[in-house]
């Protein structure tokens, strides 16, 4: 037996305005902090017609120059009722001095994607560094997320990629409502 260790005593803040204050780094993407939640729609040459998704996502932060990011999303029928879960990640977005974000994604499919891009006023574009595939995980060589922000609380995504033989092309797009102050 052994003493319980003490808690975790830091915390994560979805706010721009809380404790801990963000890092200055962080300047460029404050107004992703914060919980969201949408629906959207997808394709891919792969499949057989369009799907319709709902998503959440939430960006926090602990004072440090990174964000950390989890989404997951699920498909949903006519008036909103669930199909089934869909995609989940969750990753760590590094703000660098110069205003390039390098983002770390993972997904329970056997995806691991470091992408890199900048942030500018009105949107944040990623496109893929790398991509590492488990050996069971579809191949998927290439993405580019981009999301502009329509207005203080509203986000739309796009998210285009090369998988599965296919050549880079558009597979989701969604927009996203703060649903925290
Ligand atoms: C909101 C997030 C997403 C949703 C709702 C979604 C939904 C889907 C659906 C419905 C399919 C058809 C297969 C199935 O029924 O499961 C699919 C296939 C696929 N998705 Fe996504 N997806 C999302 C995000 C992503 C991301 C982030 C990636 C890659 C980085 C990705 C890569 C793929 C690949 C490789 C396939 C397989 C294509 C094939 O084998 O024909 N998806 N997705």
């Amino acid at each position: 037996m052994f003493d319980l260790a003490p808690e975790y005593p830091y915390r994560d803040s979805t706010r721009p305005d809380g404790t801990p204050a963000p890092h200055a780094l962080l300047a460029p993407v404050l107004g992703l902090l914060g919980a969201w939640r949408g629906r959207g729609r997808g394709q891919y040459p792969t499949i057989d017609g369009e799907f319709t998704y709902a998503q959440e996502v939430t960006f926090s932060h602990d004072g440090r120059p990174f964000l950390r990011y989890e989404a997951r999303a699920w498909l949903i029928g006519a008036d909103d009722t669930p199909v089934r879960p869909a995609a989940r990640e969750s990753g760590w977005w590094r703000l660098q001095p110069d205003g390039r974000v390098e983002a770390l994604i993972t997904q329970p499919t056997g995806i691991a994607e470091i992408a890199v891009g900048s942030a500018a006023e009105d949107a944040v574009d990623l496109a893929t560094h790398q991509v590492a595939c488990a050996p069971t995980a579809k191949d998927v060589e290439s993405t580019r997320r981009r999301y502009t922000w329509e207005d203080a609380d509203t986000l739309a995504f796009t998210h285009d990629m090369a998988a599965v033989g296919q050549p880079s092309q558009h597979h989701l797009s969604a927009r996203l409502r703060r649903t925290t102050a």
